[in-house]
């Protein structure tokens, strides 16, 4: 099996275009691939498939083998593969990539000088403040600076659904903040029935904000996309930044701006091809796939 290896910020994915549908056994093969001891090494498994609305359908798999509904730094890799491999007409920069969690969502490439994409503007949707994802309404209440406990340690939070579910919580200082103590007992809080992903903020500015993310599935990644769209949407809600503002992540920075006039987030960020290689026969085999 082909794959190209691409990240975004640090936020890395083995990709892998020419199949029709998703492999049944697509979890397991995300979890043997994505180990970074006796696999490929990855945060995700991302499968290129045809759609009947987009150019590309795109489905990502975490690390622990759950299927995510949405991933933003992936659609900007997603974008780069199929454009720098002529997967589309290459007169056109402007693609639409499919989504369980968000639908057709547009892109818009920027390409270098040698005509290969280096960085990508994502039209993310609209936030989710209620409903059924993350439970976004509790009591009937948004959850906006809402109470939340994990073993006797009291936090407050903002629910956004990207798509897939965020919590997020300001923080004093997010570059020193404990995640591995707290973010995993807060990614399986009961609040969170599908699991949550975890940002913890620290806002610098009314255009600048610093996260670092605990992710659903994949744990302490480098940066996370629609974790930085939840974290602006809980900013401007917290009345803390400005529409758009920059997020800077551990891997580096990401452009959010939540359009007043339609509701919806842009992200804007790059994405850049590491290697390709194939999968030999017998390692796809001991990942239960044919
Ligand atoms: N772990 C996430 C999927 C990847 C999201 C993140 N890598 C991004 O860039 O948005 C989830 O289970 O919802």
């Amino acid at each position: 099996m082909k794959f190209t290896k691409l990240q975004g910020l640090g936020n890395d994915f083995i990709v892998v275009g020419g199949e029709e549908r998703l492999p049944e056994h697509a979890a397991e093969l995300a979890v043997r691939l994505c180990d970074r001891n006796f696999g490929i090494g990855a945060d995700g498994l991302v499968f290129v498939l045809p759609s009947d609305i987009a150019d590309y359908t795109m489905r990502i798999i975490n690390a622990d083998g759950s299927e995510a509904e949405q991933c933003g730094n992936a659609i900007r890799c997603v974008a780069k593969y199929v454009y720098d491999n002529a997967l589309v007409d290459r007169n056109r920069t402007e693609l639409t990539i499919e989504t369980k969690g968000a639908g057709a969502q547009p892109v818009q490439l920027t390409l270098g000088d040698d005509g290969r994409v280096v960085q990508v503007r994502v039209d993310m949707g609209e936030p989710v403040l209620e409903g059924r994802l993350v439970p976004t309404t509790i009591d009937g209440n948004p959850v906006k600076d809402y109470p939340i406990e994990a073993e006797g340690r009291q936090f407050r939070f903002t629910a956004v659904s990207m798509g897939n579910p965020h919590c997020v919580i300001f923080v004093d200082d997010a570059a020193e903040f404990d995640l591995h103590t707290w973010g995993p007992k807060l990614e399986t809080h009961p609040y969170f029935p599908r699991r949550a992903n975890v940002e913890f903020v620290t806002v610098r500015s009314r255009s600048h904000a610093e996260m670092r993310v605990w992710e659903r599935g994949a744990g302490p990644t480098l940066a996370c996309g629609t974790g930085a769209c939840a974290t602006l949407v809980a900013a401007v809600l917290a009345g803390q930044t400005e529409r758009t503002a920059t997020v800077s992540l551990k891997g580096g920075d990401l452009l959010i701006e939540w359009n007043e006039r339609n509701n919806r987030i842009y992200m804007t960020g790059p994405a850049e091809i590491v290697f390709t290689g194939e999968v030999p026969g017998n390692v796809l085999a001991k990942a239960g796939a044919r």
